[in-house]
């Protein structure tokens, strides 16, 4: 479980989160809303431990963050970043080999465990066709898919994804949002993701936090935070909320002001 208490955090001279607090317990899938800017990636890189606290608390496990030596978290929270480049030409099978790091030994290399542990993650993300192309010669939706791989490789109960899925197209979001809802389901995941489409959300975290200006304006079931009122504080624009007909998804549309367009 996670436990944030009375969280203040933000970079030098300028302080982001504003006494957030939440609780994730094992197993939920979550998604983390908000305009540019609000905080979310904060709060992700305080939740790897990144950054510290100016004030307030992150517990793991009732485990204050901060105590944990860096292995120890690595072995709990796999993190898939925003930042996707990756500067060296490495085969993607070493980058996703990459996440298996925190299981091993300092001086002996790879078992059977670790080669079997990453086959399984390139297996799910459909990437092993990947394999032995350099990481910094494929597009970049193709690179998100080997970083949520080598999230996966790293076999942590706590899974945190920054727009990890934001330059992958309809047909990988959503395949990639319906493994995370699997892991979920079968493995018992806990996963944060942080995420712009709304309707993604929607679809595939049964809750929702909305943060603006680094507090938490809403946080709940997915049905319960979609509304037009909510989403226009949070968005300062009109939504219009409705349910999709057969397989009761609420989904959003967020209504243009026309003027200028073409139509
Ligand atoms: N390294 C940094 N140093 C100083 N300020 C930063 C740094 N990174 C982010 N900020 C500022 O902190 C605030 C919150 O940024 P953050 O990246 O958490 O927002 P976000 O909600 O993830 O936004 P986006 O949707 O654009 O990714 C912003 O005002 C941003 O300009």
């Amino acid at each position: 479980m996670i436990r944030v208490s009375h969280l203040y955090c933000g970079y030098p001279g300028r302080p982001v989160l504003r006494d957030v607090n939440l609780q994730v317990e094992a197993g939920e899938f979550v998604g983390i809303l908000g305009p540019n800017g609000s905080g979310k990636t904060t709060l992700l890189l305080a939740l790897t431990g990144i950054l510290r606290p100016e004030k307030g608390t992150i517990t793991i496990d009732g485990h204050r963050l901060e105590d944990l030596p860096s292995r120890d978290r690595a072995r709990r929270i796999a993190v898939v970043s925003q930042d996707t480049q990756v500067r060296f030409p490495y085969p993607c099978a070493d980058v996703v080999a990459m996440g298996r790091y925190p299981h091993q030994g300092r001086w002996r290399g790879p078992t059977l465990r670790d080669a079997r542990a990453v086959r399984r993650a390139m297996e799910l993300t459909r990437t092993l066709d990947l394999a032995q192309r350099p990481v910094s010669d494929i597009s970049g939706g193709e690179r998100q898919r080997v970083l949520v791989a080598k999230a996966l490789a790293q076999d942590a109960p706590v899974l945190l994804l920054d727009e990890a899925t934001s330059a992958m197209d309809v047909h990988w979001k959503l395949q990639t949002f319906r493994l995370l809802a699997h892991l979920q389901r079968k493995e018992h995941k806990t996963i944060l993701a942080v995420l712009h489409d709304v309707n993604l959300a929607a679809v595939f975290c049964p809750r929702l936090i909305f943060l603006k200006d680094g507090a938490v304006v809403a946080d709940g079931p997915a049905r319960e935070v979609l509304t037009p009122a909510t989403l226009e504080r949070v968005y300062d624009s009109p939504a219009v909320v409705y349910d999709v007909p057969g397989n009761g998804a609420r989904q959003v549309f967020f209504v243009p002001d026309t003027e200028g367009a073409h139509r």
